[in-house]
């Protein structure tokens, strides 16, 4: 289990980013969490992953893993966590590769490393799980340098890793923007799938995929978490007005009645 716990972070001139954020995340729970652009998601996630961001810092509180306090671990112990333990899909999937390496071979380096796979065992685990992403041109995906695939498709590279590392714990930043709706659909069941082992923090703005795989909501305004409860009963009963308008948005009036919009995926 991870429990945030009275977590705060600002910038070195004293900007409030996070304001005593607290939740708990327990592996078979998906919980999602949205809120207005800039009120603070990605640097939520940064902070879970360890990532140092320029001149921002945490100042306060606790991360929980298992009861043991991740910001009082060493670097190296943290960064070792990430790939089985710690799973991270970057809101722009460019960050998570480097440029200058083609995508199957860091994928193979990493399993190689994070699962102690042999190179043929790492190569065939990249290709099934490309297969996985409904990436089904594998050999080309495979030699093609980032730069030469599209948003989407490093996108689902991304999730592909991330299928293959099957982590307890998933940060995903909205994991499927650069998609279609068949592959929003698509990566959506794998997150579903992989929530019956994982805990998965599932920072989003679309409300059919909240819907569909979230069953806790969180929602974030200027840093802090201003509403938080079961998704059904926060879409049903909103309190604040931020959620109160991403509620009416999702509906549509069909028939005399107001039901909830269908993703393209779900007509
Ligand atoms: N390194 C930084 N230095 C200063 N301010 C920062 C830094 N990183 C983020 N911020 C500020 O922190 C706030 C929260 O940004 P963040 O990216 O976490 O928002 P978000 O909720 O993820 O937004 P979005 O939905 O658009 O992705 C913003 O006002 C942003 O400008």
């Amino acid at each position: 289990m991870i429990e945030v716990k009275n977590l705060s972070v600002q910038t070195s001139k004293g900007v409030v980013l996070l304001d005593h954020v607290e939740f708990t995340l327990t592996p078979g729970v998906c919980t999602g969490l949205t809120g207005a652009s800039g009120s603070g998601k990605t640097t939520l996630l940064k902070a879970l992953m360890g990532v140092s961001d320029g001149d921002v810092s945490i100042n306060s509180g606790q991360i929980l893993l298992d009861g043991e306090d991740l910001l009082k671990k060493p670097e190296k112990v943290r960064r070792d966590l990430c790939g089985t333990t710690l799973g991270f899909i970057p809101q722009n999937p460019m960050t998570a590769f480097n440029l200058h390496v083609p995508v199957g071979t860091q994928m193979s380096e990493t399993f190689r490393k994070r699962l102690r796979l042999d190179k043929n065992a790492a190569r065939k685990l990249s290709m099934d799980v490309l297969q996985k992403v409904n990436l089904l041109d594998t050999n080309r995906v495979y030699r093609s340098y980032p730069g030469q695939l599209s948003g989407g498709m490093l996108q689902r590279a991304t999730m592909a890793i991330l299928i293959g590392l099957s982590p307890r714990y998933i940060f995903a930043d909205e994991p499927t923007s650069a998609l279609d709706e068949e592959n929003k659909a698509y990566l959506n069941q794998e997150l579903t799938q992989m929530k019956q082992k994982a805990a998965i923090l599932f920072v989003s703005h679309d409300d059919a995929a909240i819907r569909t795989l979230c069953d806790e909501l969180l929602v974030m305004q200027s840093g802090i978490i201003v509403e938080r409860g079961t998704t059904a009963d926060l879409f049903a009963t909103p309190h604040k007005e931020w959620t109160k308008e991403f509620v009416r948005l999702a509906m549509v009036e069909e028939g005399g009645g107001w039901t909830w919009k269908k993703s393209k995926s779900e007509m």
